[in-house]
């Protein structure tokens, strides 16, 4: 095998690039990033690291969610509050009602690239370049908003670091305290079909602070009462903005992609002999990787050796997006498998991208049942293998969109033009979110749904 550089990715074929007009600009702008301080420390990483070896250990469950796409425009601390409290309370019903400690994994602080399956989109006859991410282009249906304009990665990476400057102050300053976290009083837990549930669960965990302090057990003395631990993370789709954002640590010579704790690759960039798993083979961090339909038992275990050749529990994450339709005849035998020749990964499902539909009205949607679907058989099939169904991966917001149907509330596609605000792909709104955690928090405690 070659040798691995963080620039080693530059000799393989890659897919899902912008074209950029200025190439010197572009050059320049890799070197400025790569001045600019890392966003996240290497420690950290290797301590989610141990955390998803736990996962993958079946001692934990990974709860991995957020937007699709992040936007420049719509960067506000109320949004990213909202989705941060979303994360938490549904981490608060897994690890309570499900009895199990949760990684939480924000899809956040650098979700700004998306690949898209056409390269050009057409209305009225008028074809432009696809909108492929805040870094890369703008959403606007303009020829100026879609050319790519790399002075938009230096805007991703300030973007990037303002919310990961938020999400550390809101996980450590006080937000995160489990007192805090029993009284919220989210507006969507105040009207939602499952409110009782919830405040169920709050009163019990209420008591069981109550009986802590008398036992001298405080915020004070305990500091996982006072705060939690987040982990950002995205689609490491760019590689000139990842390989800018690639160090060596001073502790151990070993290289991390310091953009995020982890980052992953998505299905139509995960091609063995091209560029992202190049990248991805020589960075330390833990990564995930998409794995769709199309994907054979052969394939998959080449993947998993290229990705985790010392099979290290804890590095890799197959997150799996097969659709409703699709999942039970194809996710058993890659688990049977994966299992029988040893691999150690965590199995996270993607109940999002193999159920996207294209609504009568034209919106991008997908149904609550179809993703339920998913996950209740991506629960079903681990249960049957004797394997661990590790976690979830949610593109999803703390905002009250309309943009998936179905749920207590059921959307119609009707309700769909109310909020329907995604930069790309449709999104759980919190309602819905809070429905699947209680759904997955049973799963957990009962091993199938
Ligand atoms: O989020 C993932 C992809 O970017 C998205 O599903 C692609 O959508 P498209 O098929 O509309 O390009
Ligand atoms: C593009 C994504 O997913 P996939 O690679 O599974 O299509 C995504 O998660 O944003």
């Amino acid at each position: 095998m070659s040798l691995w550089t963080p620039q080693s990715w530059r000799n393989f074929p890659i897919q899902q690039q912008p074209k950029y007009q200025d190439q010197a600009l572009v050059a320049q702008i890799e070197q400025q990033l790569q001045k600019y301080p890392p966003l996240v420390f290497a420690q950290e990483t290797r301590d989610l690291f141990s955390q998803l070896a736990q996962v993958a250990n079946g001692e934990a469950f990974l709860l991995q969610g957020g937007d699709c796409a992040e936007s420049f425009a719509d960067f506000h601390a109320p949004k990213i509050r909202d989705t941060f409290k979303v994360l938490l309370q549904m981490a608060v019903v897994l690890t309570f009602a499900g009895r199990s400690p949760v990684v939480k994994v924000a899809r956040m602080a650098g979700q700004y690239a998306k690949p898209r399956s056409s390269d050009l989109e057409t209305i009225d006859g008028v074809s432009l370049p696809s909108y492929r991410g805040d870094i890369i282009n703008a959403s606007e249906f303009t020829a100026e908003a879609r050319r790519p304009d790399p002075n938009r990665l230096v805007t991703a990476y300030h973007h990037s670091a303002a919310s990961l400057n938020l999400l550390r102050a809101f996980a450590q300053g006080g937000l995160a305290d489990l007192h805090q976290v029993n009284r919220w009083n989210m507006s969507f837990v105040e009207s939602n079909p499952l409110k009782e549930r919830y405040q169920d669960i709050s009163q019990r965990i209420q008591e069981a602070l109550r009986f802590m302090e008398v036992c001298g057990i405080t915020s004070q003395t305990a500091p996982s009462i006072r705060e939690t631990q987040l982990y950002t993370s995205h689609e490491a789709l760019l590689l000139n903005y990842e390989e800018a954002l690639t160090r060596r640590d001073s502790l151990t010579g070993d290289w991390y992609d310091c953009s995020a704790h982890m980052v992953w690759i998505g299905e139509r960039t995960r091609q063995l002999d091209h560029a992202h798993i190049e990248f991805f083979r020589g960075i330390h961090n833990p990564v995930g990787v998409k794995v769709g339909p199309g994907i054979d038992g052969d394939e998959l275990i080449r993947l998993i050796d290229a990705l985790n050749p010392d099979n290290k529990a804890g590095r890799l994450t197959l997150i799996t997006r097969m659709g409703a339709d699709n999942l039970a005849e194809k996710l058993p035998q890659l688990v049977r498998r994966v299992q029988s020749e040893g691999r150690k990964v965590v199995w996270s499902s993607d109940p999002m991208h193999g159920n996207t539909v294209k609504a009568s009205n034209n919106y991008k949607t997908r149904d609550f049942e179809a993703i339920l679907r998913e996950i209740r058989q991506f629960f079903a099939v681990h249960q049957a293998e004797g394997t661990h169904a590790g976690g979830i991966h949610l593109e999803m917001t703390g905002e009250h969109v309309t943009e998936c149907t179905g749920g207590a509330y059921g959307l119609s596609e009707q309700d769909l033009a109310q909020r329907y605000f995604t930069q790309c792909d449709p999104r759980l709104n919190s309602d819905q979110v809070l429905e699947l955690a209680f759904l997955i928090a049973d799963s957990l405690r009962n091993g199938s749904v």
